[in-house]
């Protein structure tokens, strides 16, 4: 008997021709994609499209079953379908592997509307909001997953019924004060930030005068420390010189004796920093003492509290003695760390003198620079009296993972597929009418994976969008267009003056009442506004607007909702360079906007911390992708296209901090 005969009984014929015809997207073949690939085919969902940008790692192994070590280095979407194909060889599925970023532009509006649902296996959020506004766009229901150590989370999204993936603001990232990572850490984390951000990037990274005073200015601004900060600027110019010189025999030993003996005496200096309570004041390391075992180890900043041992105060484990145990989870001797500063120094010195164009970047994965950060976080963690870590330790907190089970995988994976069979029950048949359909069933539902051991499963029902969220509440057209032939005026004129002004518009009583007057934006360039007609003998090709990007309609009083246009492939050889569908959308009214003072603002930004945090180290990306609806813009002076800055920053939020979460498995918790 086919395994079909059991599927079909249980689900019924109705279902179960939906499982058969619908076109399923998977966006990531990695823990959850792999699982979710596996359980789709067992099921007999017979038409699979899966995307992956990546290929397969040795670290993916011990999770993603469909992969084994002679895949290593192979597309992990082609080897994803063709091993899942074997677990249900007699039904006739097709799965249609990509190598690809599934924000490519070939990824279109048209693209995803070939599809009944889409699932998200993914990683980041980048990724996540990409797939989510295309779903919206398109209005395509999308499965929403992710997991974090044993918890887990699979969340329906389905357009005007649900939340969108951006109706839902996210955590911010963890951030500390500039002050912090660089004069007085008191964790390892402090250590390990500095080494892999500042120091790393110092060296190796890119190298910005202007990023690096802005950055300290805005601390300075943010209420930190003055003259800490000038001294901050100090050496950061005196840096400068040590990066010139990084390449000679002695260039190493030089960064060692700046950073962990000069710079650390200058701290020392500014008697008032160390009068804080709970500051302990860092001790320079000597280069010579460490190698030759006559330097003595500084105790650790909390052994001053504990009792101590055998007349010794606690220190690092760097007595000279090596410590027993696996290499990547043993605590390295002083002397240890620093020989591998010098060694790991060397190697990315080697890289950058190779290929002095390509500015060095941290990866957990890759060797010299874990090293590097390992004993750079080790040496200043020594100093400030600050516990050691292990490589393995380093690597966790520097990359920061969260440890990917595959047991939490799997059950995400089958409650992906439980959702699916709950959507595909109220959706129409593929192949029949565009009616809903009507079949009762369990209710779509949002579904938590906890650490409750007796209730491991928790759910809810999903919340109804927010009507503030600037994806999910806005308009989305297709436009198929002839990028070569379609000149902006022939836009703004043809297809929004002209097609887009018969539209409905919310609370519009006839057709000139208030004559809506456009701004024509890509993105955050303005190409248009009714003051501004210098593009509009261009063709879009020329400006930059291609497949998959979105050309945004914005009225100029903010009355409605902003318009996307998702430019699609269009029709060479049709005689107009673009076609519309073939009905007018509905333009519903923009919500009003609750007055937003600046205070309120950055009190929200910076969360739970004090003022001196919103300095920064790094930049995130807007914590918000809602541009206000109607923010009005001038045409910029010199014509062509513009780029936002200060208006933007108003609308788009952005906010500068030391980013240590930047892997957002766990935000979407
Ligand atoms: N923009 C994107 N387009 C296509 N695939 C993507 C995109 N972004 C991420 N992915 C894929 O999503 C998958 C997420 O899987 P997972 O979270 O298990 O990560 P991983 O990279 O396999 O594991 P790890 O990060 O632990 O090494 C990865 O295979 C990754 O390549
Ligand atoms: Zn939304």
């Amino acid at each position: 008997m086919p395994r079909s005969t059991y599927t079909e009984s249980l689900l019924g014929p109705e279902l179960y021709k939906k499982v058969r015809e619908t076109r399923i997207l998977v966006v990531g073949a990695g823990g959850i994609g792999c699982e979710l690939l596996k359980n789709l085919v067992l099921v007999g969902f017979a038409n699979i499209e899966i995307i992956d940008l990546d290929t397969i790692d040795l670290s993916n192994l011990n999770r993603q079953f469909l992969f084994r070590k002679p895949d290593i280095s192979k597309p992990k979407a082609l080897v994803a379908a063709a091993t899942a194909r074997h677990f249900n060889p007699s039904s006739g599925i097709e799965i249609h592997a990509r190598h690809g970023n599934v924000k490519d532009s070939v990824n279109d509006l048209e693209w995803i509307k070939g599809f009944g649902l889409v699932m998200n296996a993914l990683d980041n959020m980048d990724a996540r909001r990409h797939v989510n506004k295309l779903c919206q766009a398109a209005n395509i229901p999308l499965i929403e997953s992710g997991t974090a150590g044993y918890l887990g989370q699979v969340t329906p999204m389905i357009k005007d019924k649900t939340e969108c993936f951006d109706c839902v603001v996210k955590p911010a990232p963890k951030s500390f004060p500039v002050c912090t990572i660089r004069s007085t850490p008191s964790e390892p984390i402090h250590c390990i930030v500095w080494g892999k951000t500042y120091l790393f990037g110092s060296l190796f990274g890119e190298d910005d005068e202007d990023v690096d005073t802005e950055e300290l200015d805005k601390a300075k601004a943010g209420g930190e420390n003055a003259e800490e900060i000038e001294n901050l600027k100090k050496e950061a110019a005196a840096f400068r010189e040590v990066r010139k010189n990084l390449g000679e025999e002695d260039g190493p030993q030089r960064v060692f004796h700046k950073v962990f003996n000069e710079d650390i005496n200058r701290l020392l200096a500014m008697e008032d920093m160390w009068k804080k309570e709970g500051r302990v004041k860092p001790v320079p390391l000597d280069y010579e003492g460490i190698m030759n075992g006559t330097f003595e180890t500084p105790p650790l900043r909390h052994a001053a509290q504990l009792p101590v041992a055998n007349g010794q105060a606690q220190a690092n484990g760097s007595s000279g003695q090596k410590k027993e145990g696996l290499k990547d989870q043993r605590e390295l001797t002083l002397q240890e760390n620093l020989e591998l500063f010098i060694d790991s120094c060397k190697r990315l010195c080697a890289r950058i003198i190779s290929h002095p164009n390509i500015p060095l970047s941290f990866d957990k994965d890759d060797d010299d620079t874990l090293d590097f950060v390992l004993a750079t976080a080790n040496l200043r963690a020594t100093a400030y009296g600050i516990p050691n870590k292990t490589r393995f330790q380093v690597k966790e907190m520097a990359g920061n993972i969260i440890p990917a089970i595959a047991t939490t995988n799997a059950i995400i994976a089958g409650l992906i597929v439980m959702q699916s069979l709950n959507i595909l029950r109220q959706l129409p048949l593929p192949s029949t009418s565009n009616e809903a359909s009507t079949s009762a069933g369990p209710a779509i539902r949002n579904v938590y994976l906890r650490t409750d051991a007796i209730r491991p499963l928790g759910y809810m029902i999903p919340a109804e969008p927010d009507p503030s969220c600037s994806v999910c509440r806005d308009v989305y057209i297709p436009l198929k267009v002839d990028l070569t032939r379609c000149t902006l005026g022939t836009f703004v004129n043809d297809v929004v003056k002209t097609w887009l002004a018969q539209a409905q518009f919310e609370g519009k009583e006839t057709e000139d009442e208030d004559e809506v007057e456009w701004t024509i934006f890509e993105g955050g360039r303005l190409l248009a506004d009714p003051d501004f007609d210098d593009n509009y003998e261009r063709m879009l090709d020329d400006l930059d607007v291609t497949r998959g990007k979105m050309l945004t309609v914005r009225d100029e009083d903010g009355k409605y909702r902003p318009v996307h246009f998702g430019i699609c492939e269009g029709d060479a050889q049709s005689a107009l360079p673009y076609s519309l569908p073939s009905s007018q959308p509905f333009i519903p009214l923009a919500p009003v906007k609750p007055q937003e003072t600046q205070d309120e603002e950055e009190f929200t930004l910076l969360d739970s911390l004090p003022p001196a945090a919103s300095s920064s180290v790094s930049e995130v990306a807007p914590i918000s992708s809602n541009t206000a609806a109607g923010t009005k813009r001038s045409a910029p002076d010199d014509g062509d296209v513009k780029d936002l800055t200060a208006e933007d920053e108003q609308t788009t939020k952005k906010r500068k901090v030391v980013v240590v979460d930047e892997d957002d498995d766990f935000e979407i918790l």
